[in-house]
């Protein structure tokens, strides 16, 4: 393809979007759900699991694996595509945000952050150049601009503070790039809670001009009210014409939520990580699979999901692999968690392209509130 990563937009539905993303590792439909494969492996899943799935897109983290395997090593090995063998494309997050949640003693100035490893305690240090430069050599089809999360809650002053390096670090960020075709560099909107940073940070970003747009600084704490709150007016701030990436997000009700206010891309742990611990998100809303009711369960964890968990075993299997702490549990729950993310943007999409968005959000909905049997 010539030119930069792209995006083409097919329709809308009231403020939701359906369209299409147009990368070096092929195209990706929006709405869109990317997996979290942290450290270069979307936890418990084979590449091939991850993709039957139905995802076309994860995430990987410069934080991760810029301590190990470190990220010169992941560019001699031929990159992340190559190592994870996944053919589809990948976003790489920038790092700022997993240092100031994971690492140990760390230090903030103006031009980076220098922090210790969590891992082995070793200094380390990035800046908006070094960071984009990982990425590179991670072969990101989406690099995101090395940007500060700003913590929740914060005071305007402060609020205002760390917009404006974040901005400063974006500039850097697009000066650092190195343009390929196919691959592209996102914009991070922060702001916190408050509308005219948002507006000052979407102003800014827009200025620079960037391939799309994430809106950083919330799944911080905010609670699903305030968040949808900030949505509402930040959302629109970003050019209509780009990609709109919603960090960090989330349950599925914040992702409909959040779709419906104009939000095409999502990242989340959370069908991931709380596959692992038992739980399992389903059309019938969250089951805890370690639960004494499923033991005896020859029933299938969610009767309208299509994924070898639900068609091949039941929900007694299930207990027993967790309960017994079998790694076919949280590969079992993982695979079936991602499939029912991946089941829910596509119920979205198909109901955007059709002009149905708000029955559609409806009908889903409506089953959460079926007490889980
Ligand atoms: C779980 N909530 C969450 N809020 C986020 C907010 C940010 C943010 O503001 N900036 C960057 N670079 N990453 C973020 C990430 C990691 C993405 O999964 C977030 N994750
Ligand atoms: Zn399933």
């Amino acid at each position: 393809m010539n030119g930069p990563l792209s995006f083409s937009l097919a329709a809308t539905d009231g403020g939701a979007r359906a369209g299409t993303l147009h990368t070096a590792h092929g195209e990706v439909q929006t709405p869109v759900f990317m997996p979290v494969g942290t450290a270069g492996t979307v936890k418990a899943m084979t590449a091939d699991a991850v993709r039957s799935t139905g995802a076309r897109m994860v995430l990987g983290n410069t934080y991760h694996l810029m301590l190990r395997p470190g990220a010169e090593r992941v560019g001699r090995l031929g990159g992340l595509h190559r190592l994870m063998d996944w053919q589809g494309p990948i976003l790489t997050d920038s790092g700022g945000f997993q240092v100031m949640s994971l690492a140990g003693l760390r230090k903030m100035d103006a031009d980076g952050v220098t922090f210790q490893s969590h891992i082995d305690g070793s200094k380390h240090r990035l800046t908006p150049e070094r960071s984009i430069e990982i990425q590179h050599l991670l072969d990101a089809d989406v690099t995101m601009c090395f940007d500060e999360c700003t913590p929740f809650p914060a005071t305007p002053e402060e609020a205002a503070k760390s917009m404006r390096l974040s901005m400063k670090w974006a500039a850097r960020s697009r000066e650092a790039f190195v343009a390929r075709d196919g691959y592209g560099l996102f914009g991070i909107q922060q702001g916190s809670v408050f509308e005219e940073l948002r507006a000052e940070s979407a102003r800014a970003l827009t200025n620079i001009g960037f391939e799309g747009y994430a809106i950083g600084g919330l799944a911080v704490g905010e609670g699903q009210a305030e968040m949808f709150r900030v949505l509402d007016f930040s959302v629109p701030m970003l050019p209509v014409d780009k990609p709109r990436y919603l960090m960090g997000v989330g349950t599925p009700s914040d992702i409909i939520g959040a779709v419906r206010r104009g939000v095409d891309m999502f990242d989340c742990v959370i069908p991931t990580r709380s596959g692992r611990t038992g739980r399992a998100y389903t059309s019938r809303g969250v089951l805890n699979m370690r639960n004494a009711r499923y033991a005896d369960d020859a029933s299938s964890l969610d009767p309208e999901c299509d994924c070898p968990a639900c068609t091949r075993h039941s929900r007694a299997y299930i207990q027993h692999l967790i309960r017994a702490e079998e790694m076919l549990g949280p590969m079992l729950l993982t695979w079936h968690n991602i499939r029912y993310y991946q089941t829910l943007t596509a119920r979205l999409r198909a109901a955007i392209l059709e002009g149905r968005f708000e029955d559609e959000a409806a009908a889903i909905a409506a089953h959460w509130e079926t007490p889980a049997p």
